[in-house]
């Protein structure tokens, strides 16, 4: 058993009394896994059929899956063509609750690494927008590649504070996520240092960081929108008090009922010190009453307040850079991924039409990164080959998932084969895995350096 911080455990028995044994006896009991699947790529009902691992569902989220441990499909180069996205079970349930419709603007204002992230962009099914923001300037790299390996093409990300992102998207989202920093206590099973970590003091810092964070997202959302509010940790200075605060500030927003997606247990009203609102529409989630590592929800409306139009800025892109990419588009794929361009530095993306002016944001990238620019050529992306369906491409070269050629072009070896000269779109059981470039009998492998397996 973990050794758990002492002040920990005494405050877990008075919040929870006759449970706090079996809350005890879950460190004594392995953790659960989970993998969700992306929808961007593949239907729940065909991964179900063609998927080596031992799966069971997640009662409160249609994608989510319990592995085994042995399954490993981290490993699996399923994931680097990304299938799935593994993650703590009970994390499934905040997307499910934001539960965003394709066509909406979404906001998620923690974003790294982005589990919840490439959740809300398999709900917009590409339509829409959503704004990824992670003001960590490592950690936004981990977001920006799980939403390239999950086929994103919706997304802006961003590296912001959330008071910078609120003065450009005044009452902008349909709905904002705030999965906020906090002390972690629902991790203890999974990360022994966030239990290393844990004090008071953290979560006093915490609980002032949450508001602040809250207070920014409050501005950016459109009367009628919902907030979603979600901490990993069972303080109920994080929780519970945290929202009675906040509605306190913001008599504009209300509380609404979380339907019971099997398995929550109601916020306890009682945990909040001067508190007049109905604590019990938030949700816990307790890794003693599910198979989960526990969490807490509130789900709110914004329902008073002003608003605003925002002029949107259409990016000017010299012609040569877009005939670069349609010529490429013309000699290696089908059908081409085409909207509205962007060019950062030699980078083509392709970008959102809804969005406002970006100067002054720390942009990570605008939107799908299609490739770069080069003398007298276009070199696609890596993001472009994920986004991409094999169908999409004229070149293509299969690879069975456990077969050494597979490997070697995760290894990012050059492969000997015949076949016609080109861009050629690695795929695994017919997925995207990236792009190769067929010269002679040679196909050169284009697989990123930094994702390569050694
Ligand atoms: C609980 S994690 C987010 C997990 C993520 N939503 C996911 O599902 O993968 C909280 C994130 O908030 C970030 N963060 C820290 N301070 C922040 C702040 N002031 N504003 C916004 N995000 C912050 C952290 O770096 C961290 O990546």
């Amino acid at each position: 058993m973990i050794e758990l911080p002492e002040l920990f455990l005494k405050r877990m028995k008075q919040l929870l009394e006759v449970e706090f044994d079996p809350f005890l006896q879950i460190y004594s009991k392995p953790r659960v896994h989970g993998l969700r699947v992306n929808t961007l790529k593949v239907t729940v009902e065909d991964f179900l059929h063609f998927n080596p691992f031992h799966l069971t569902p997640v009662p409160w989220t249609n994608e989510g899956f319990y592995y085994e441990e042995t399954d490993q499909p981290g490993k699996h180069v399923y994931h680097a063509a990304g299938l799935y996205y593994i993650q703590e079970p009970s994390a499934m349930a905040v997307a499910s609750v934001l539960s965003p419709i394709p066509g909406e603007r979404v906001l998620d204002l923690c974003a790294a690494p982005g589990g919840k992230a490439t959740q809300i962009a398999t709900y917009l099914q590409g339509r829409g927008l959503l704004v990824a923001n992670e003001p960590h300037p490592v950690r936004v790299k981990a977001l920006a590649e799980n939403l390239e390996r999950f086929g994103v093409k919706n997304a802006l990300i961003t590296n912001e504070m959330p008071n910078q992102l609120a003065k450009r998207f005044p009452s902008f989202f349909d709905r904002v996520l705030v999965d906020a920093p906090c002390s972690g206590e629902g991790m203890f099973r999974k990360d022994p240092e966030a239990c290393a970590m844990w004090s008071m003091e953290t979560i006093e810092q915490c609980a002032i960081r949450q508001a602040e964070i809250l207070d920014a997202a409050a501005k950016m959302l459109r009367v009628g929108g919902k907030l979603v509010y979600s901490t990993c940790t069972f303080a109920p200075e994080e929780n519970e008090q945290t929202i009675a605060d906040f509605l306190e500030r913001h008599p504009d927003f209300r509380l609404l009922t979380i339907p019971d997606l099997n398995g929550f247990s109601p916020g306890h009203e009682e945990w909040a010190q001067n508190n007049k609102f109905k604590l019990s529409q938030t949700i816990r989630l307790w890794p003693h009453k599910i198979r989960g590592e526990g969490h807490f929800i509130a789900l709110l409306e914004k329902i008073d307040g002003e608003d605003r139009k925002i002029k949107s800025v259409t990016p000017r892109v010299p012609s040569d850079v877009i005939q670069a990419y349609l010529s490429f588009t013309q000699e290696n794929l089908k059908e081409p991924i085409t909207g509205t361009y962007m060019l950062f530095g030699d980078h083509l993306y392709l970008t959102m039409d809804q969005l406002p002016d970006l100067s002054g944001i720390k942009v990570i990238r605008p939107g799908l990164h299609l490739g770069t620019r080069k003398k007298n050529r276009f070199e696609p992306s890596h993001s472009l080959a994920l986004a991409l369906e094999a169908k999409h491409a004229l070149r293509t070269i299969d690879f069975s998932p456990d077969s050494a050629e597979v490997f070697a072009y995760l290894r990012g070896e050059t492969i000997p084969r015949q076949g016609e000269d080109g861009w050629t779109l690695v795929t695994v059981d017919g997925f995207p895995l990236g792009f190769g470039k067929q010269t002679g009998s040679l196909l050169k492998n284009h697989y990123p350096k930094g994702l390569r397996i050694h």
